[in-house]
């Protein structure tokens, strides 16, 4: 039984010979995409209070330290991301900040709100003012912190991590399967178009690696909503010293969520944390967000590549690079996307990302 599934009252019905077919899977059975795609983004790290203590996190901080940008820093970002062509604004921020932390409980009630989500929509609406699509990941949410943001996100969302009970999700504070799991049911009951992903290394095996991929599997069977699935390898830093996941770890896993995921499901690496040219033959097809004006806060340690590295990447592969948008395009025409996101639409993609700096 998944930990914390009862409890959100998760039930799912893959059974041990699907986790067995999963198992079986490996880089030879597999062939590589014949596309690579990228989503030009700007990171904005809205706070750095969370209400968990994940030990392969270097994000957070403690209760005392942790900052909120303010609505002229986010313009400030958001203004940089549009000059440099990037359509993305990436939205990601410590768990439930306002849950543990007075100060930015209080901070946010002086700016007018009663919540980092009330905030957050004002901040995804301020991007698609100044001509960015919002793609927040705010870790778990509930349908009603959900629905307060999702007219205003291109996409949005959650990485389940894995569906194991890991140490490094220990201690009083702990995410819970069960409720990841819930946060991206909740994603498909509302209609969101939804990333989500294993983060690997972080003391899972195999066969937890099998049950994750296949429960995300059930979830985008039911609803239809999951665009990409990330397979990310956990990186050290001064938190977590425990290692990365081998090459044949990696390989073996992509090839594992390239065979268990539907076909339209992308399979993302991130090429700053991952050898993603020593991957690309298990099936990815997607590098996910790049940025080139932003780091990466979650893995400030790992620059991003240049663009021209992307395409390099690509090129030895023999395969064509494609910009894309935070949101995949078959959700672009559907009822999913509100009138308010299909205008931030409709300007970015009339000057064509092909010709675009
Ligand atoms: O720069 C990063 N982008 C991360 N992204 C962004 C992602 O690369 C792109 O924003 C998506 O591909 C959407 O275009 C995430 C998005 C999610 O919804 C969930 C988790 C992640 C994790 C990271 C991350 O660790 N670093
Ligand atoms: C936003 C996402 O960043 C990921 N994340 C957090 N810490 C690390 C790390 N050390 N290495 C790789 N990914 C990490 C988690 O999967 C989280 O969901
Ligand atoms: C640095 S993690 C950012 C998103 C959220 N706190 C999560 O873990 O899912
Ligand atoms: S990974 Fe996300 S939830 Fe975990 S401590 Fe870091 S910011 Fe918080």
């Amino acid at each position: 039984m998944i930990p914390g599934a009862a409890e959100h009252d998760v039930d799912l019905t893959f059974d041990e010979r699907e986790i067995d077919q999963a198992l079986s899977v490996g880089p030879e059975d597999v062939s590589p995409a014949p596309t690579l795609t990228f989503a030009r983004n700007v990171f904005v790290p809205l706070t750095t209070a969370c209400r968990y203590t994940c030990t392969y996190c270097t994000y957070y901080d403690p209760p005392g330290r942790a900052t909120l940008l303010s609505r002229e820093e986010v313009r400030e970002i958001l203004e940089r991301g549009v000059e440099a062509g990037c359509t993305e604004a990436l939205f990601t921020f410590g768990d439930d900040p306002d849950d543990r932390y007075t100060a930015v409980h209080d901070q946010l009630a002086e700016w007018g709100h009663d919540s980092i989500h009330a905030y957050l929509r004002e901040m995804c609406d301020l991007a698609l003012d100044v001509g960015i699509l919002p793609h927040s990941n705010p870790g778990d949410q509930t349908e009603e912190q959900m629905a307060a943001v999702s007219e205003v996100n291109a996409s949005m969302g959650v990485m389940l991590e894995t569906t194991a009970d890991v140490q490094a999700h220990g201690g009083p504070r702990a995410k819970s399967p069960g409720q990841r799991l819930a946060t991206i049911r909740t994603a498909g009951e509302l209609g969101v178009p939804f990333t989500t992903g294993i983060l690997v290394g972080i003391g899972e095996g195999w066969r937890d690696r099998a049950e994750s991929l296949l429960a995300i599997r059930e979830l985008h069977e039911r609803y239809g909503h999951v665009q990409e699935v990330i397979v990310q390898p956990v990186s050290n830093n001064e938190r977590w010293r425990e290692g990365s996941p081998e090459l044949e770890t990696m390989r073996r896993t992509v090839a594992m969520a390239r065979a268990t995921l539907p076909e339209e499901v992308s399979v993302q690496v991130p090429p700053n944390l991952a050898p993603v040219r020593e991957l690309l033959d298990c099936g990815i097809d997607d590098l996910g967000g790049v940025s080139p004006v932003t780091t990466d806060h979650v893995n400030p340690d790992y620059a991003w590549p240049a663009l021209r590295e992307l395409e390099d990447i690509a090129d030895g592969a023999g395969v064509p690079l494609e910009e894309r948008l935070p949101v995949y395009d078959r959700y672009v025409e559907s009822e999913w996307i509100s009138e308010r996101v299909r205008r931030g639409i409709d300007v970015l993609t009339r000057s064509p990302l092909s010709s675009r700096a």
